[in-house]
C-alpha cells in the first residue's frame, strides 16, 4: 500500500470533473485522497456537488469545504469516483473493506460513470483473496451466517475495538472467505437471495475506468 499512489491515482481521477457535474463521493482512504485534490480544483473556481457515500465522507467533504446535496434534491450523479478492495481484470469489485458498501453501491449504480482509484495492491487476478464484505441485518445474523455457510462460505462477524461493527445503516458486516471467486456476479446473486442479506461487496460490471498507480505511475483501463 503506498499513500503517494493513492495520491497519484486521486490526482488522475479528479481530471474527468467538469464544471456543473454532480459527483458520487466513494469512500475510504483513496476517496480521502480525492477529496482533498477535488477541494483544491473547487478553491481554483471549479464548481461542482457531491453525494456522499459514508458519514466519514460526507464528514471529510465538508471540513474541505465540498458542496454537498442529497438524493432529496437530485437522483442523477454524472459521475461517481470510488475506491476498491480488490480490482480484477474484467474490471470487477470487492469493496466494503470500510463498511460503506450498501451506500457505495446506491451512488456507484446511479452515476452515468463510475471511476475506480486504487494503488496497485488492489489488483488482483481473481478475487477472493480479501474476505467478501457482505451487509446483514442485525436481527437473526446468526441463521444469516448459518446461510452463508451452506453455500461455502466462512462468514465473520466484523467487530471494531471489541465491539461489533455497526454500518452507517446500523446492520452487521459479515467477512466471509468464499475462496477464489470463479463467478462474482453468481455468488452474488446467490447472497442477495438470501433473506437478512442488504447487499454484497460484489460490484461487477458497474466500472468505466480504473486508475491504478504504481510507483508513482498510472496505469488506465477502460471498460471494453
Ligand atoms: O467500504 C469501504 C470501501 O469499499 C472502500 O472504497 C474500500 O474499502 C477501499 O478503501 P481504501 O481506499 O481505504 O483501501
Amino acid at each position: 500500500m503506498s499513500d503517494q499512489d493513492k495520491r497519484v491515482a486521486a490526482e488522475a481521477a479528479v481530471k474527468y470533473v467538469k464544471n456543473g457535474m454532480t459527483l458520487g463521493l466513494g469512500s475510504g482512504s483513496t476517496v480521502n485522497w480525492m477529496l482533498q485534490c477535488l477541494s483544491e480544483r473547487i478553491n481554483e473556481g471549479l464548481q461542482v456537488r457531491g453525494i456522499p457515500s459514508s458519514k466519514k465522507t460526507e464528514k471529510l467533504a465538508r471540513e474541505l469545504g465540498i458542496p454537498l446535496v442529497d438524493f432529496s434534491t437530485t437522483t442523477h450523479i454524472d459521475l461517481a469516483i470510488d475506491g476498491a478492495d480488490e480490482i480484477d481484470g474484467a474490471l470487477n469489485l470487492v469493496k466494503g473493506g470500510g463498511g460503506s458498501l450498501v451506500r457505495e453501491k446506491v451512488v456507484d449504480a446511479c452515476a452515468d460513470e463510475l471511476i475506480i482509484i486504487a494503488d496497485s495492491s488492489k489488483v488482483v487476478s481473481q478475487l477472493g483473496t480479501f474476505p467478501l464484505p457482505v451487509e446483514v441485518l442485525p436481527f437473526g445474523y446468526e441463521v444469516t451466517m448459518k446461510n452463508i455457510e451452506r453455500l461455502g462460505g466462512i462468514p465473520v462477524l466484523r467487530r471494531k475495538d471489541k465491539e461489533v461493527f455497526v454500518s452507517d445503516n446500523g446492520n452487521y458486516i459479515l467477512d466471509c472467505q468464499f475462496g477464489k471467486i470463479e463467478d462474482a456476479l453468481g455468488l452474488h446473486g446467490k447472497l442477495i437471495q438470501l433473506v437478512g442479506v442488504v447487499e454484497t461487496g460484489i460490484f461487477a460490471g458497474m466500472v468505466e475506468k480504473v486508475i491504478v498507480a504504481r510507483n508513482g505511475q498510472i496505469e488506465l483501463t477502460e471498460r471494453g
